[in-house]
């Protein structure tokens, strides 16, 4: 039989929300870690990637099914397993060379051999001569330098990387990212396995071997994908381009809702709407229907122009495509004919055309302004709609979703939300008339 590195079946793990009810995150995960394998997990904001990271750094317990490293099942943090962190998690009153000393000093190693180790570490990731710096006194680049150099100070086996260059400039995540690739490449750290957790479809697709893609809601293993280009790969050439572009489509491809939820009579209000806002939305529709794309683009490309990063672009997409005015396909965004009519149109009537999209596709929307019509005052206090969105979003989830739903209502003018009071009302001139229905 194969034997993995890590190896993970039927892998689940909640989470308690405010209220106390359990909030499955993962569901049925199997995945594994071959030797020789880089591979990268990518999946939304939420989705479970660092939890799953978590899990398998021992970190977590998982709640059902088995996780296992060379075989043996992981019952707290492993030895031969190491982990990079997007926030460095550097200790701000140690210097580097205590910094990367540490990992050493928990497994047991004599101080003598442990500073040899870290001095060859720090000089074989770019740091000679920076042992006695204080974290607070480098760059952040030169910081993550210091993350990277601890994980790999103890020859991990295994090396899992939660979104280590997310934090940094384009240019040094690109330089950290293409060094480990050659320290991996060349065989100069004993590592056999990388895992890298990214929300950026270049990177993934710059670095692994293979692509995993994570689902949401529960999170669960949505597809995979083998990359056969040889390292070190051209970001520019046409076929790595043309791999982000169908990485780009898999990532945008709609899953059908649950069979259950789709037949509830009432629609299900307790989704979480895409981390975007109303400025962003109209940006990139704005961007998408001028020159040279005209209403129709390849994603990398727009990604490009759009100079935003894509964890802020996937979420615009799926409210662009949730409103019905744009639609995604295989790595590429179109617009509606509505979206085309919204592009052209002046203020008042993109105004429009929002609230009335909102309230046709956006439940949680549709239901405030019902709860309203049907309030005598015409307002409410926002709990009611927090508790309902607690049923199955934790509590920074459901508050996230109102702040999400009252920013575009209040933009399509469906509601207004007064901030002091935290209270829900309908636009002035409407309350008047509301609650006076038989
Ligand atoms: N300790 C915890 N207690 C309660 N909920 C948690 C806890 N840790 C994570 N969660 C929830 O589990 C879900 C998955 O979180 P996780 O951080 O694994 O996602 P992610 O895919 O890594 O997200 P991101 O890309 O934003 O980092 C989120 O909804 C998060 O709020």
């Amino acid at each position: 039989m194969k034997e993995f590195l890590l190896d993970l079946r039927g892998v689940s793990k909640s989470f308690r929300t405010a209220e106390g009810a359990p909030r499955l995150v993962l569901d049925g995960v199997n995945f594994s870690l071959g030797k020789g394998e880089i591979v990268a997990l990518l999946g939304k904001s939420g989705s479970g990637k660092s939890t799953l990271l978590r899990i398998m750094a021992g970190l977590i317990p998982a709640d059902g099914g088995s996780v296992a490293y060379r075989g043996k099942p992981i019952a707290g943090p492993v030895e031969g397993v190491a982990m990079v962190f997007q926030s460095f998690a550097l200790f701000p009153w140690l210097t580097v060379q205590q910094n990367v000393e540490l990992g050493l000093e928990a497994q047991g190693v004599a101080p003598a051999d442990r500073q040899q180790r870290a001095d060859a570490m720090l000089e074989l990731i770019g740091l000679a001569g920076f042992g006695g710096a204080l974290p607070r006194e480098l760059s952040g680049g030169m910081r993550q330098r210091v993350g990277i150099a601890r994980a790999l100070v103890t020859n991990p086996d295994v090396l899992l990387m939660d979104e280590a260059f997310s934090a940094l400039d384009v240019l040094t995540g690109e330089t950290l990212r293409t060094e480990i690739l050659e320290l991996w490449d060349t065989k100069s750290i004993p590592t056999r396995g990388i895992l890298v957790v990214s929300h950026n479809i270049e990177e993934a697709v710059m670095m692994a071997d293979r692509i995993v893609i994570l689902s949401s809601d529960p999170g669960r293993i949505r597809s995979e994908y083998v990359i056969d280009v040889p390292r070190p790969r051209d970001a520019d050439s046409a076929a790595v381009r043309a791999l982000i572009d169908e990485v780009y489509g898999l990532m945008t491809m709609r899953v059908a809702p649950a069979p259950a939820a789709a037949a509830q009579a009432a629609p299900a209000v307790d989704y979480r709407l895409p981390e975007t806002d109303v400025n962003r939305i109209e940006a990139v529709l704005d961007l998408l229907a001028g020159p040279p794309f005209g209403g129709r683009a390849d994603l990398p490309q727009l990604a490009d122009e759009a100079e935003l990063p894509d964890e802020e672009l996937f979420p615009t997409y799926e409210a662009l495509g949730l409103l019905g005015l744009a639609h995604v396909e295989k790595g590429d965004i179109s617009l509606t004919p509505l979206g085309h009519r919204y592009a052209a149109a002046a203020h008042t009537l993109r105004q429009e055309i929002f609230g009335q999209q909102l309230l046709m596709h956006v439940p949680l929307a549709s239901r405030i302004r019902e709860d309203l019509e049907a309030e005598p005052s015409g307002t409410l206090g926002e709990e009611p709609f927090l508790s309902v969105l607690q049923e199955s979003l934790d509590a920074g989830q459901a508050g996230r979703t109102l702040e999400i739903a009252i920013e575009w209502g209040r933009y399509g003018e469906v509601y207004e939300y007064d901030f002091n009071a935290g209270v829900l009302k309908l636009p002035d001139g409407e309350a008047a008339s509301a609650g006076t229905a038989p």
